[in-house]
């Protein structure tokens, strides 16, 4: 359930009519529910409330907007980090530093000592030479890193492709086989606190098996660990709980999800983390747009052509993902569509023959579930700047990121002066 409905025949966002944010803001805009984010990471903390110990890590790659992780850090959830950059967003929104994970394959120097000094809860070590570098940078400066080992089961998430990340051929973690020789390894080195073991095998998960059978490859582990005298506190599942884009679709609940869990760590005596991203926050925005023209240029379906574009919702172009497209004021009239953004590339295309809305030159629109992996991958391809933010809470809003103007990025650049 999200907060985007139609009033009166408009589409609000909570008690706020889109076509309010975008007289105040312009479009293209993200507009979030905070309702919408509250509920999620309530109903995943109370779906694993049936689980004996559990740390929540919202993982920021979803959505790092600071307004978003206050949100996340009030309804006590902490942080999964990928970077010194999320990071130091974790911090600045006020999470505590020992509620921070910090996974991702190729954590550089720099961002290794920062996750140290400040503090952090754990590392996932995603391979024994980021092990002993991390090792050897914490003995410096004479501290001790809390580390899980992340393990790669070979299991396939049956997802797409670009998103999966549990099989052995993708670059994530080390190979489970492998993963008892590399973790006494580690735990014997000073430095590291070799307290467990993390998987995650992809994003957008549309069933409860592939976890499962992950997670069964994950215990079988934590007894080979724990038979040969390491010590196993902790176990980070990850993310991965996929939601519907369209209407209609059913996904497994956070209930069935925590179900599944508790069957598959009975018995295991640890900490159980998680790492949730799109489930919390993927149906909590929308992408405001505004239609530049209709294009009718053959008998075939009309372009609707929107002034978003594939700079600021990655997902269609990247991935062929569907979003639902809605029109702010439906008529309850439709058409077939198909519908593209302003860019020079085929591949800015959100859809092709939608049967949508009956849409004209300066109509709004929403593209549906967009608060995940949606301005996080915005990118200012062909000029256009980057995407504002808008956050709504009941009757009011606020923007939560500006609009960056391509001024304010060509500003950051520099004619050299042998080219005067
Ligand atoms: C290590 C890690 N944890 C958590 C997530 C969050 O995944 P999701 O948004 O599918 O829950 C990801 C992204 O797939 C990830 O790479
Ligand atoms: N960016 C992807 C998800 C990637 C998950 C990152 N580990 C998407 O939009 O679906």
């Amino acid at each position: 359930m999200d907060h985007f409905e139609l009033k009166n025949g408009v589409l609000h966002a909570e008690d706020v009519p889109l076509t309010a944010i975008a007289d105040a803001v312009g479009t293209p805009v993200y507009v979030y529910s905070r309702a919408t984010l509250e509920r999620h990471a309530q109903v995943f903390r109370d779906a694993l409330s049936i689980l004996p110990r559990v740390h929540i890590a919202f993982a920021i790659k979803a959505n790092p907007n600071l307004a978003v992780l206050r949100v996340m850090k009030r309804e006590g959830l902490g942080a999964d980090v990928v970077s010194a950059g999320e990071l130091a967003r974790a911090l600045a929104a006020g999470m505590p530093a020992d509620d921070i994970v910090f996974s991702g394959v190729g954590k550089q120097h720099h961002e290794m000592i920062a996750g140290l000094k400040a503090g952090i809860g754990q590392f996932n070590i995603e391979s024994e030479e980021e092990g002993e570098e991390l090792a050897e940078i914490a003995a410096s400066l004479g501290l001790t890193a809390n580390c899980a080992l992340r393990v790669n089961p070979d299991v396939d998430a049956r997802t797409h492709a670009k998103i999966s990340t549990g099989k052995a051929e993708n670059k994530f973690g080390v190979p489970i086989d492998r993963a008892a020789g590399i973790y006494a390894r580690l735990a014997s080195r000073p430095g590291l606190n070799m307290r467990g073991v993390a998987v995650h095998i992809g994003s957008q998960l549309s069933e409860l098996e592939p976890f499962e059978e992950a997670f069964a490859k994950v215990g079988a582990l934590v007894a080979e660990l724990r038979a040969a005298g390491q010590s196993v506190t902790h176990v980070d599942l990850g993310g991965g709980l996929g939601v519907p884009y369209k209407a209609g679709e059913t996904f497994p609940s956070p209930e069935e999800y925590a179900a599944m869990v508790a069957r598959a760590t009975e018995g295991w005596d640890v900490t159980l983390m998680f790492e949730p991203g799109r489930v919390i926050c993927g149906n909590a925005g929308v992408l405001l747009t505004k239609v530049v023209r209709v294009k009718r240029s053959s008998n075939k379906a009309p372009f609707v052509i929107v002034d978003a574009a594939m700079n600021d919702l990655a997902r269609p172009a990247m991935y062929g993902a569907w979003h639902d497209f809605d029109a702010v004021k439906p008529s309850g009239d439709r058409m077939t569509a198909h519908i593209v953004g302003p860019i020079c590339e085929t591949g800015d295309t959100f859809a092709m023959d939608r049967d949508c809305d009956a849409l004209v030159a300066g109509d709004l629109a929403v593209f549906r579930t967009a608060g995940a992996y949606g301005a996080t991958m915005a990118s200012s391809y062909n000029s256009r700047g980057f995407v504002a933010e808008v956050m709504v809470d009941g009757d009011k809003f606020a923007v939560v990121a500006d609009r960056i103007m391509p001024e304010a990025i060509s500003a950051s650049e520099r004619v050299p002066d042998w080219l005067e």
